[in-house]
């Protein structure tokens, strides 16, 4: 068996999701960087005689066209946030069970990798199969590979049902938080700093900004039986001109997450009311996805590799699929309480079970 080589890497779909989960993680996929990673796997699908490949960018499509009576479209994405000190990928045992450690492990390259092991693997699956691997997940939604695909190509989101492999401890996560984030800036007069009384500090100002999000209190919201919980948070700051000068403006980058049961109009409304009398600019917008698990085939889903339910904090791209009218569920490996964390590790029994499920479902034994 030949090496695998980080720098040129060609996947073998036959080894297990584990080993390929760890080989996907080493080939580093921060958002706007997927080209290597992209180019390996059209070069993996290269003997799978029975999928259609497209390529839009650094996403691929493969899908079956077997005629069946229903289509379920399988995603994932394969950019990561970015690396801190946590890569290449090492086994690490903890409390008795086995993990995979590293950037990408649970958000959400094990979930890619159960993906392709299965879209090579199942030739003859009970549902038509459209697999979507795409870049840009991580970012703003004008950047996301799904946004351009549906732009170009917006035949090939048709559907009865979608799952996004988002970690979800395989088990399945309805819907998705909202998602804003905004600009809120503050002003002031600037000055020489020796004679700052003729000045007005915008920075100083900041703190009335960051004592609103302090107090806040985020609600939960239960959605058709679901309960999400909201945020509100700094996610970064900046001002200054120079050692010797009082600002003249701060700026506080705040991230919103609110309930799917909110709309995004509703959303940039309580943003702009929190912060009346601060410059307020929206800088991105994505709503979230209700439940959905009413639809047929999430039924048949959830029935089949069972447990109960649970809400999808972060935003994926069930809210495109919901939007388009496919239902949609999150499901895939990982804890999602580790995701972006810099101990990012998955359980290599979860990316099993995941594999076990979908295959299972996928070849009408679930
Ligand atoms: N366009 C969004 C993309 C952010 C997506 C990211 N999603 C996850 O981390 C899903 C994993 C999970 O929460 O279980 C997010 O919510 O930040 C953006 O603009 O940020």
């Amino acid at each position: 068996m030949s090496r695998f080589d980080p720098a040129h890497p060609v996947f073998d779909l036959s080894e297990s999701s584990t080993v390929l989960t760890q080989q996907i993680c080493d080939v580093e996929s921060v958002s706007g960087d997927e080209t290597l990673l992209a180019d390996a796997i059209v070069a993996s699908l290269a003997g799978a005689d029975h999928l259609e490949i497209i390529r839009d960018g650094d996403t691929i499509v493969a899908r079956t066209n077997l005629g069946r009576a229903q289509r379920v479209v399988i995603a994932g994405h394969i950019d990561t946030v970015p690396l801190n000190d946590n890569l290449p990928t090492r086994y690490e045992t903890l409390d008795g069970e086995e993990y995979l450690w590293g950037r990408g492990t649970v958000d959400m390259k094990a979930g890619v990798a159960v993906q392709l092991k299965l879209a090579a693997e199942l030739t003859e699956p009970v549902v038509d199969i459209t697999w979507m691997w795409y870049d840009h997940e991580e970012v703003s939604n004008e950047l996301n590979g799904l946004t351009r695909l549906a732009a170009n190509r917006p035949d090939l989101f048709a559907g009865d049902f979608a799952i996004l492999g988002e970690p979800t401890n395989s088990q399945i996560e309805g819907g998705c938080n909202g998602n804003l984030r905004a600009e809120i800036r503050a002003y002031g007069l600037r000055a020489h700093s020796a004679r700052s009384w003729v000045g007005d500090n915008a920075i100083h100002k900041a703190a009335a900004i960051l004592a609103i999000l302090d107090s806040y209190e985020a609600p939960e919201v239960e959605v058709d039986g679901l309960v999400y919980r909201e945020g509100l948070n700094a996610v970064g700051i900046s001002g200054g001109v120079a050692g010797n000068i009082i600002p003249d403006e701060v700026m506080v980058h705040v991230n919103y997450r609110f309930a799917p049961s909110r709309s995004g109009d509703e959303a940039v409304a309580h943003i702009r009311e929190l912060f009346a009398g601060y410059d307020v600019k929206i800088v991105d917008l994505a709503v979230g996805a209700r439940p959905g698990l009413d639809a047929p085939l999430a039924q048949r889903f959830l029935a089949a590799v069972g447990g109960e339910a649970k809400p999808k904090y972060g935003w994926t791209d069930v809210a495109r699929f919901s939007a388009m009218g496919v239902p949609a569920v999150n499901y895939g490996p990982g804890d999602p309480m580790k995701a972006h964390a810099d101990d990012e590790r998955v359980r290599v029994s979860q990316i099993e079970d995941c594999e076990a499920g979908l295959r299972s479902w996928l070849s009408g034994r679930g």
